[in-house]
């Protein structure tokens, strides 16, 4: 019998779209990864009877209270330390999306408790996805993250740039930086600059990092910490380390899922400015959509069923294109909403106006479901009982195409997609991705 392979990361995802983004690079990295849907209650049910090296906890914890996020992620950990997790990785998301309480602060300072670690460091940085950290602020593209479209997120608008001032608002831990110039002098100047910061008394030190060369730096100097909380991109550099000292083979390939069939759809409740273009796009093309209309369905009106009602003639093998689903609005128009109805009320209401929509589709055959937006997404796979992600190919930077190996009714292929990620020809591309 083969001995089992060590799982030598434990990660906990703050919303599920970010979760798959974490899997995805931590697979083009060379880690054989999971992602299961919440904290499982038995061992990880594995067809690599080895198991995997990496396993992702994805939760839905980014907007909900702080008390209520730090107790799940607290279970997270507990489950992944049961399974032997070596290291931990709190993922959050790389536009270090926070409510006015946390829910990063809070998290991390809870895990830090609970691993009795006494530093750790803050990286929100994925250059491919041109998301990077220069003196402690956060860029989006070449605009401060509190210029560009997150000033305006529904749930989490993200109105300061300065992450050692928005992380320090969420935290008693005393939050300081490790600047570029030295990440600029390598991992060992890094290791240093680690050692004086605590020497000061610092706790959480925020990262600078520009490219991918800065994250392998970053990855290098990490090796060994208990605890390391950041986006997606740091994923890259930590392979490197395990491979230095034989725990972790050459790089393992993404999932060959199996072959996709049955209808097409997209249902989207993202409001990020990527979405809106993507959906805009998918319509000049000509492609069938409909709106879902938050008013109306706090008027009681039931979209549901009409949404189903206009998908059903469309999902005909005659037709193979996918279909559109969406909430998605302008940011003035959701603030009108907004007003009207509460933030959360809104949110809350689409969500499940979304996630029954998904459960209706699946009853009508469709079998290969992109959905757009992290709360969305939350909530689309909870109501599909999926369990479990097995990783595929990637469609664009921080989305890969995924399985939904177990707990679901039907075999289905989903790709979840950040808010702000993908090309404006996202929903047509991710379905040739598939069919390559
Ligand atoms: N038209 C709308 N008006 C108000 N809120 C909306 C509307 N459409 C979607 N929402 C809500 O906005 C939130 C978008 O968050 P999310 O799904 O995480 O997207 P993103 O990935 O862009 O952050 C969800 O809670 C969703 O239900
Ligand atoms: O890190 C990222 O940007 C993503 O993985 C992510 O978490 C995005 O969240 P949503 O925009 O809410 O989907």
């Amino acid at each position: 019998m083969t001995a089992k392979r060590r799982l030598l990361l434990g990660c906990i995802a703050d919303d599920f779209t970010g979760a798959t983004d974490l899997a995805n690079n931590l697979v083009r990295a060379g880690m054989s990864t999971v992602q299961t849907i919440g904290v499982p209650s038995v061992d990880l049910a594995s067809d690599d009877q080895e198991g995997p090296d990496a396993i992702v906890v994805a939760l839905k914890s980014r907007t909900i209270s702080p008390q209520d996020a730090v107790a799940q992620s607290l279970a997270a950990l507990k489950w992944l330390k049961s399974q032997g997790a070596e290291q931990i990785y709190f993922k959050y998301c790389s536009t270090f999306d926070s409510t006015a309480e946390g829910n990063i602060g809070p998290v991390t300072q809870a895990l830090m408790a609970a691993l009795q670690s006494r530093f750790t460091v803050a990286c929100p940085a994925f250059p491919e996805a041109l998301r990077t950290v220069f003196k402690g602020h956060l860029f989006v593209g070449d605009q401060l993250l509190s210029d560009s479209g997150m000033r305006n997120h529904p749930l989490t608008p993200m109105l300061d740039a300065n992450l050692v001032s928005v992380l320090q608002k969420q935290t008693t831990l005393k939050v300081g930086l490790l600047s570029y110039d030295v990440v600029a002098r390598g991992a060992e100047a890094v290791r240093e600059r680690f050692a004086q910061l605590q020497a000061d008394g610092v706790e959480v030190a925020v990262l600078d990092a520009i490219s991918n060369a800065d994250l392998l730096t970053l990855g290098q100097a990490l090796a060994g910490m208990p605890l390391v909380t950041a986006g997606s991109g740091i994923a890259i550099g930590l392979p490197q380390n395990w491979r230095a000292n034989g725990a972790l083979g050459p790089a393992a390939a993404a999932d060959k899922l199996p072959l996709a069939k049955g209808f097409k759809a997209i249902i989207s409740g993202s409001c990020s400015l990527a979405t809106n273009a993507q959906v805009t796009h998918f319509q000049q093309l000509g492609c069938a959509s409909f709106r879902v209309d938050a008013l109306a369905l706090a008027r009681g009106e039931d979209l549901v069923a009409h949404a189903l009602a206009w998908a059903k003639p469309l999902l005909t093998v005659e037709n193979p294109a996918p279909l559109l689903i969406y909430a998605t609005a302008e940011p003035a128009a959701v603030k009108d909403v907004q007003a009207q109805l509460g933030v959360e009320k809104a949110g809350s209401l689409v969500e499940a106006a979304l996630a029954s929509i998904a459960k209706g589709l699946l009853a009508l055959g469709v079998r290969q479901l992109v959905v757009a937006g992290g709360e969305t997404s939350g909530a689309v796979v909870q109501a599909l009982g999926v369990t479990q992600l097995a990783i595929g190919p990637q469609i664009a930077p921080g989305v890969p195409w995924t399985f939904a190996s177990n707990g679901a009714q039907q075999p289905l292929h989903l790709a979840l997609k950040s808010g702000n990620f993908g090309g404006v020809d996202f929903f047509t591309q991710a379905f040739a991705v598939l069919h390559d």
